[in-house]
């Protein structure tokens, strides 16, 4: 389907989907494939080529697979700053992430959807996680790691009856995002339900953190595909089971998908598609003088954010 697309596209692409797990590929009736870019970034190659779709009403959408089209990069290789460069690069300034994760809760069922609004970080620290490293120091805000603007959106949009089969959509909640990509143990997953953890993945960060660097609105959808291991009596978590589930969750996923782009299409969400209100946070973030600017992390950044750093001298 992708194979004789156009490799560019020249007009601004705001709105972009990450697939996750079970989702590697967007296609719906309606919506017309318009070209496939591989965008090489400063960082490397994003895990997939980047489809770009359009909508029935004209508007252009991004669709990349986290994970690659074939599912081969563990959470801990993704290369998150590759994908969120190429995004912001081709224009994106709003992102909607689709992830599969396990329900630290009883009354998330499997196959319900949760818009988290906050996230513990429990990776190790071996994923790369910053634009501003090498020469070029920012610090950017991340209380709020979910852009709230953006999860009103998708949950005004997936209220409506837009799941299908009994599955329920949970306005917020506490995701753990761990390392990987093993699960975790009955000990470990008990200690996130005492810390107040709602749902847990492998994938959430350093990608929310790198789409806040970048100045994109992001959020994230979670598809609940099992318990992960502290229920008693039932099966710990693993593949088999995730991926039952996930075929339902993908079909919702699809309709919530077309939900949520149909509601940002509209004039009134304009700035918030658009991400205003996170213009310029990276460049006041800025805490090292030009003298201590490198120029490498200048070229880098002068690809990535263009004329924000650039010393006061050139
Ligand atoms: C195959 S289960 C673990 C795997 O599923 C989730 O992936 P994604 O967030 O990309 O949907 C989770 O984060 C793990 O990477
Ligand atoms: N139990 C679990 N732990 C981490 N990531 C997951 N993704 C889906 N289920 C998961």
């Amino acid at each position: 389907m992708t194979d004789n697309l156009p490799t560019t596209f020249d007009a601004p692409v705001r709105i972009a989907i990450i697939g996750g797990t079970g989702i590697s590929s967007l296609s719906r009736e309606g919506y017309t494939p318009l070209a496939n870019l591989t965008v090489t970034t400063p960082w490397g190659t994003p895990s997939s080529p980047i489809l770009i779709l359009q909508t029935p009403h004209g508007t252009p959408i991004a669709f990349l697979a986290r994970h690659g089209s074939h599912h081969e990069f563990t959470p801990s290789e993704v290369p998150n700053r590759a994908n969120i460069a190429a995004l912001r690069k081709i224009g994106v300034r709003t992102i909607i992430a689709f992830s599969a994760v396990g329900s630290l809760r009883e009354e998330i069922r499997p196959r319900d959807f949760v818009i988290p609004d906050q996230v513990i970080d429990r990776t190790k620290g071996i994923r790369p996680f910053t634009f501003f490293e090498g020469g070029l120091v920012s610090h950017v805000g991340f209380a709020e790691p979910f852009d709230s603007k953006v999860r009103a959106i998708v949950h005004k949009a997936g209220v409506e009856g837009v799941l299908q089969g009994g599955a329920r959509l949970f306005e917020d909640g506490l995701l753990i995002c761990m390392e990987g990509p093993q699960f975790s143990t009955r000990a470990e997953s008990n200690l996130y339900r005492s810390w107040g953890g709602d749902v847990i993945n492998m994938s959430a960060l350093p990608e929310a953190k790198l789409a806040r660097e970048a100045e994109i609105a992001y959020s994230m959808v979670c598809m609940a595909t099992d318990y992960d291991c502290w229920r008693i009596g039932e099966e710990a978590v693993d593949v088999p089971a995730v991926m039952a589930h996930m075929k339902a969750n993908a079909e919702n996923a699809r309709h919530l998908m077309a939900a949520v782009i149909e509601e940002l299409q509209k004039e009134e969400y304009k700035d918030v598609v658009e991400a205003k209100h996170l213009v310029e946070g990276s460049k006041w973030g800025c805490s090292t003088a030009d003298a201590g600017k490198s120029k490498e992390a200048l070229e880098k950044l002068e690809w990535l954010l263009p004329g924000y750093f650039t010393p006061a001298s050139q």
